[in-house]
């Protein structure tokens, strides 16, 4: 799946959030998106996943207008994990996942032992199997966005497009989901906050600041000190890893980019 976005300019509350943004992914990449708190990372998702209508610009899946889709249609090409979900009423954590499986249905049509089979498979993906009965609600952070996860892939659509997948995941939980979207096959669009993991794991990135794409690359290109000293506004050293081959990138805090030690609180 190829996602075109061409000069998209959002205003909310008179307020101009985005200006003009590009951005490609091209089949089978995981693209990650990357800037400062409040730059328009979000903003930029929404409109993506049709939320939010940008003011100007177009948005492509395969060449055609994402605009002029049905939501049926859209929602068989493009699976989305957002940041927060609130859900009032409370479900199993199988009919969420199951939930996934709508845009493959005609109204009223039952649910059938492949569907069953697909929701059973996309639970395992990520740990979950054995939570199937329980109520979504009761979950932790981190389950629910596993069991969220899951029902994107039960929707079996080509593009994913996820705002903060890893959000509220422990270390070992980020990098089993990370490794999980590299094998699926299908093409991501994530916006990340942890650098490394975007590091290691995006084909190519687009950082953004300001609501503008400032730069975009590939890991080695866009990971420059000057880059991270200008849009996040903090010292760092960028290194490859001498196992992974990426960028690993060392943050100094206020004090120790000056030289000074940090060992003692009463310093
Ligand atoms: N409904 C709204 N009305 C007015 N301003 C908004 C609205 N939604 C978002 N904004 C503003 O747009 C800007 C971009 O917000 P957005 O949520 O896209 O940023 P983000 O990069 O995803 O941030 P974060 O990393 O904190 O999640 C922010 O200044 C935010 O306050």
């Amino acid at each position: 799946m190829n996602v075109t976005a061409q000069d998209l300019s959002v205003t909310l509350d008179k307020k101009a959030v985005l200006h003009d943004v590009g951005l490609q992914v091209r089949t089978g990449e995981l693209v990650g998106l990357i800037g400062p708190n409040g730059s328009g990372k979000s903003t930029l998702l929404k409109s993506i996943y049709r939320v939010l209508k940008p003011d100007a610009g177009l948005i492509s899946l395969d060449g055609d207008d994402l605009y002029r889709l049905s939501p049926q249609q859209a929602a068989r090409r493009m699976a989305v994990v957002r940041q927060e979900s609130s859900m009032e009423v409370d479900f199993t954590v199988a009919e969420i996942v199951m939930m996934g499986r709508f845009p493959h249905k005609r109204c009223w049509e039952a649910d059938t032992s492949e569907d069953q089979r697909i929701c059973e498979e996309a639970l395992s993906r990520v740990g979950m199997q054995a939570f199937a009965q329980r109520s979504y609600l009761s979950l932790s952070g981190g389950e629910k966005q596993r069991v969220l996860i899951a029902r994107a892939l039960a929707q079996q659509a080509k593009l994913l497009v996820l705002d903060e997948p890893t959000n509220h995941l422990d270390i070992r939980c980020q990098l089993h989901m990370l490794d999980l979207l590299k094998t699926l096959r299908v093409t991501v669009l994530a916006a990340l906050h942890d650098l490394n993991l975007a590091a290691m794991y995006c084909d190519r990135l687009y950082v953004i600041r300001e609501g503008r794409i400032v730069t975009s690359g590939t890991p080695e290109e866009v990971f420059t000190p000057e880059l991270i000293r200008d849009v996040f506004g903090v010292e760092a050293d960028v290194m490859i890893h001498p196992r992974t081959g990426k960028p690993h990138i060392f943050f100094m805090s206020e004090r120790t980019a000056d030289g000074r030690q940090s060992g003692s609180l009463l310093a």
